[in-house]
């Protein structure tokens, strides 16, 4: 039997880094944004859609993410439009893992797994929360949005707030070492309830 464990969060609350600390604890995991990543690069099956809406966003054979910063911030209509190339394909690569994967929890990282539905396929979810100016800061540390940019994908996102309320966990990404003692607690609580069943 395995267990499917949605994780989500806010842009910049720790999703990628709580992943990690999961796959410590022998969970197999799944990333939305990598399988972007994928799709996007040289050969992925992203590029000829997309090619086809947005000629100016491929690059040396590859999507361009600086290009289509830029066109969604002139032009917030894009991103619905991006999403209904980039969503199907995802989620393609989703099913694959999960056809394919061992582990007895499969944790898969979704920054809209609310938004976009994909809650009612998990066992569970859990939200990573940070305060908004520590959330804000740490994006704007990586350096690769401008704040204005940062903000649009904010505000498209559902807030904390609700994804909070929403999940059946909540990881609070404020050390790792505090986020890690959580996810050792989330995964014992799940391995017990399926010796259980
Ligand atoms: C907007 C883009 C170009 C920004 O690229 P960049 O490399 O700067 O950032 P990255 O991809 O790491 O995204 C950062 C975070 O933004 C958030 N985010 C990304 N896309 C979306 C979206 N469509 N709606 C809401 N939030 C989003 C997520 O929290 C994500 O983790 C890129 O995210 C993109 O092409 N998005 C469309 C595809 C998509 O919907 N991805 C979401 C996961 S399926
Ligand atoms: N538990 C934690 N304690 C301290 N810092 C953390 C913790 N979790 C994440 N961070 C820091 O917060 C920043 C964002 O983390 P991460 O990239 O994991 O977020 P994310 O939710 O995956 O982001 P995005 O939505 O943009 O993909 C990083 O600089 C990371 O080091």
């Amino acid at each position: 039997m395995t267990f499917a464990l949605g994780l989500t969060g806010s842009i910049g609350m720790g999703k990628s880094t709580t992943a990690k600390l999961f796959a410590e604890q022998g969970c197999a995991v799944w990333d939305a944004d990598a399988a972007v990543h994928r799709l996007y690069a040289s050969g992925g099956a992203a590029v000829c859609p997309m090619r086809a809406e947005f000629p100016e966003a491929i690059v040396d054979g590859a999507v361009s993410r600086a290009v289509l910063k830029r066109i969604i911030s002139a032009d917030p209509g894009a991103l619905p439009r991006i999403e209904r190339i980039v969503h199907p394909l995802v989620a393609e690569d989703r099913e694959r893992f999960r056809a394919e994967a061992t582990a007895d929890i499969l944790v898969f990282d979704i920054p809209l797994l609310f938004e976009g539905g994909g809650a009612a396929r998990m066992d569970a979810t859990v939200t990573v929360s940070a305060p908004a100016e520590v959330q804000e800061a740490r994006v704007m540390e990586r350096g690769t949005m401008t704040p204005e940019q940062f903000r649009q994908i904010r505000d498209k996102q559902m807030p904390d707030a609700e994804k909070r309320s929403r999940a059946d966990y909540v990881i609070i990404t404020d050390t790792i070492e505090h986020a890690r003692q959580q996810v050792g607690q989330i995964v014992a609580d799940i391995r017990a309830g399926m010796k259980d069943a």
